[in-house]
């Protein structure tokens, strides 16, 4: 049976090769910027599988989740059907609590050196949540983080807040409110997600206007899928991040050119959900360098990825070197919704820590199914499941892509 599932993979031709071990480890050493990064995109599978599994009644469709999150590639539509998915085990404040604890444990792992977490804050009459209470369970997270960790202040963390496309106008109000009430407990922004192709951007723009005018940043998703209308609309406002900007005509891409605003760039979020084509084709190389741009994951649960592999990937891509990886990393700090003190202190901590050496490329690569820990996804890969790497397997993919 193993032989006939290599005989035909052989037919198949093997993905890409994106990065390199050497590429990968050196990503991994340098400091990093976390700054969009959805909290319940970012559950581990190891999670969702036992949060899942305690559940009663079948309220999980474990099919539909095993389906989706074994698919390597996944549409908008799909990655919105798994988030509904792990809404329904992150229901609890017990579960809240957990998933931010260690989120901020992955995210330090990954040498993540600050980061700004952003959630939409739900309230579930059923278990006795209320936004404030899920916020709440949210900033015990935080706590029980630095309270567990030897490494104290390895991380420093702050949340934004998160309007939904699927609320109305009254519910973002409410969750700009929150953030303003909050802004001294770790808040530092306000941000607009959600499934792109639900709702109107006028519905929530006074609540985005209303928290700015308070003094607290916002950050807008735009142009995730084609709306040039709203596109348009959202720049003219001048949010002071936008996430994504993928479908753009020529005018759009001046005017965000022109304009200077920050953006937050994906890569692997938005080659999964088809937002661009490859990672070859990401508009990325169009920005940067001149623009300024922060590397993020978005969803490094949904979309196994983690901030190093984003920072990897980048370099195969668009054949970026050391030196502009770190110029990367540290300009980021920069482009936080930190106050200015503290933007200058995260920066020059980031300098400081600069690396002089280089990659060594000699070790085994990476394709486009391996996850943030090397383990290859496509059927038929060398050193299988069950191995002696304990189901780790191996890549044995082709010729590395670079642009
Ligand atoms: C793939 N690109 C994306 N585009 C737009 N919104 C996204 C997103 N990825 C995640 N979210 C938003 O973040 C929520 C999950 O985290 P929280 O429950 O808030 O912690 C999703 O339900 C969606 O609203």
């Amino acid at each position: 049976m193993a032989a006939t599932v290599a005989g035909s993979e052989q037919s198949s031709p093997p993905p890409p090769l994106l990065y390199t071990q050497g590429q990968l480890d050196f990503c991994r050493r340098i400091p990093k910027i976390e700054l969009h990064a959805h909290l319940n995109g970012s559950v581990r599978d190891s999670t969702i599988r036992e949060l899942s599994t305690g559940l009663e009644g079948g309220a999980v469709s474990l099919p539909d989740l095993q389906r989706l999150t074994q698919q390597a590639s996944r549409t908008l539509g799909e990655c919105f059907q798994l988030f509904d998915v792990i809404h329904r085990i992150t229901t609890t404040h017990a579960a809240l609590t957990r998933i931010t604890r260690e989120v901020i444990e992955d995210m330090a792992d990954d040498n993540v050196v600050y980061a700004e977490i952003r959630t939409t804050p739900k309230a579930r009459p059923e278990h006795g949540m209320t936004t404030e209470s899920y916020l709440d369970a949210v900033f015990k997270g935080v706590a029980d983080y630095y309270a567990a960790s030897r490494r104290t202040q390895d991380i420093q963390v702050r949340l934004l807040l998160s309007i939904d496309r699927r609320q109305s106008a009254a519910e973002a109000m409410g969750t700009a409110r929150l953030a303003v009430q909050l802004r001294d407990e770790g808040v530092a922004g306000l941000d607009l997600s959600g499934n792109p192709s639900v709702g109107q951007w006028e519905t929530w723009r006074p609540a985005l206007e209303y928290a700015r005018q308070q003094g607290l940043k916002v950050t807008v998703h735009a142009g995730e899928v084609w709306n040039p209308e709203e596109a348009a609309a959202i720049l003219q406002w001048r949010p002071g991040r936008l996430g994504h900007m993928c479908c753009l005509d020529a005018a759009l891409e001046k005017h965000l050119l022109d304009s200077g605003i920050p953006l937050e760039l994906c890569l692997t979020s938005n080659v999964l959900t088809r937002s661009v084509p490859s990672y070859a084709d990401h508009h990325f190389p169009s920005f940067w360098p001149g623009h300024p741009v922060v590397l993020c994951t978005d969803d490094s649960g949904v979309f196994a990825s983690s901030l190093s592999r984003e920072y990897a990937l980048a370099a195969a891509a668009f054949n970026l070197s050391d030196e502009e990886l770190q110029q990367l990393a540290v300009a980021a700090a920069d482009y936080t919704f930190l106050e200015p003190g503290e933007r200058a202190a995260l920066r020059e901590r980031m300098e400081a820590a600069l690396l002089v050496e280089s990659v060594d490329n000699s070790r085994s690569p990476f394709c486009l199914f391996c996850d943030a820990n090397g383990a290859c996804g496509r059927r038929g890969s060398a050193d299988s499941d069950g191995g002696a790497g304990g189901g780790r397997r191996t890549c044995d993919g082709g010729e590395r892509s670079v642009r």
